[in-house]
């Protein structure tokens, strides 16, 4: 898929409220077909940074670049968007505010009942906005950025406030966009919406970027051995202070070590044999989604 070349580039930007630096020396790539997830805690810059990229947001320094040089995209129809909550005429009827939608993006010919239909609303066009439920409107505001069939879609906290139901309902409808080629970026809080429906990640904390790539080399590469030996306290002794081990925890009577770089199973054993211990269990493991993000969480953001 890298191959292509990317949708987007976001190349060193930086952007304060006044004294609030909400992105430091943000960078992003996103390719055709990925769904890529904007993961941080509140405050981390997530509104930021879609804001950003749909250029709603004039970064203080740094560059946004849409395939074929565009700069200032959001006028496109090939971008859609839904930044939460999904704000509409209350009084208006759904296909009234669609009406609207396709004004502003100036598509002239447009069914109101075809984008419903895509988000399961066709037989609600004639009601008035202001009777839908939360989960409802959020499936609406995805109707009004389907409107002129864009190819990006920019979603933000999807599913902020809306029922579990609901949820789900948006997730799987989200899940079928991605399943029709479009490339889709959003934000979320929530490890589990990211896992379940992106390709792709970045997580944010404080405005920088801490990690970004594939869901699977972001959250599982992490390994980690499990060691246990008859003298458990020895065998603890020697990894304590190795450079061998970047953290050493005994767990349930057994050792859990965080290999340096480039340590293998194999390092580990042949240590302790020539410290004089035959290990009598010796495991390698991947990382929780779950240990991974709260140890990222955790790591002191660089200056
Ligand atoms: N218009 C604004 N004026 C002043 N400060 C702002 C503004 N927008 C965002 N901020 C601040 O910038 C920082 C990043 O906010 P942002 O909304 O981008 O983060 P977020 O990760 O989307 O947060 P949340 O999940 O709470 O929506 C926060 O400290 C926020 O208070």
């Amino acid at each position: 898929m890298e191959a292509d070349s990317p949708i987007i580039t976001v190349s060193h930007v930086y952007k304060s409220y006044r004294e609030i630096r909400a992105l430091k020396n943000f960078s992003l790539k996103v390719y055709p077909g990925q769904v890529m997830g904007i993961l941080g805690p509140n405050g981390s810059g997530k509104t930021s940074a879609l804001g950003v990229l749909l250029g709603v947001v004039l970064p203080d320094e740094g560059e946004v670049d849409w395939s074929g040089g565009s700069k200032c995209f959001h006028k496109s129809h090939s971008v859609g968007a839904l930044l939460s909550p999904a704000k509409f005429y209350m009084n208006l009827s759904l296909s009234e505010n669609l009406a609207i939608v396709s004004k502003l993006k100036n598509i002239s010919h447009f069914q109101a009942k075809d984008v419903l239909s895509k988000v399961g609303l066709a037989d609600r066009a004639g009601v008035k906005f202001s009777t839908l439920t939360p989960g409802l409107r959020q499936r609406f505001g995805i109707a009004s950025a389907l409107v002129g069939n864009p190819n990006v879609l920019v979603f933000d906290e999807p599913t902020l406030g809306v029922d579990p139901e609901g949820t789900e309902e948006i997730r799987s409808l989200i899940a079928s966009l991605h399943e029709q080629g479009k490339t889709i970026i959003l934000s979320s809080n929530l490890l589990s919406e990211i896992e379940q429906l992106c390709t792709h990640v970045v997580v944010l904390k404080r405005g920088r970027r801490l990690v970004n790539g594939s869901i699977e080399d972001v959250f599982w590469s992490q390994e980690k051995f499990v060691l246990a030996a008859p003298e458990m306290e020895h065998l603890r002794s020697i990894f304590v202070d190795s450079p061998m081990v970047r953290s050493c925890n005994e767990i349930e009577g057994a050792l859990e070590l965080l290999p340096a770089e480039g340590i293998t199973p194999s390092d580990v054993n042949r240590f302790a044999f020539e410290n004089g211990i035959v290990l009598s269990r010796l495991e390698q493991q991947k990382s929780s989604m779950e240990t991974r993000f709260i140890n990222l969480m955790k790591e002191e953001v660089l200056a």
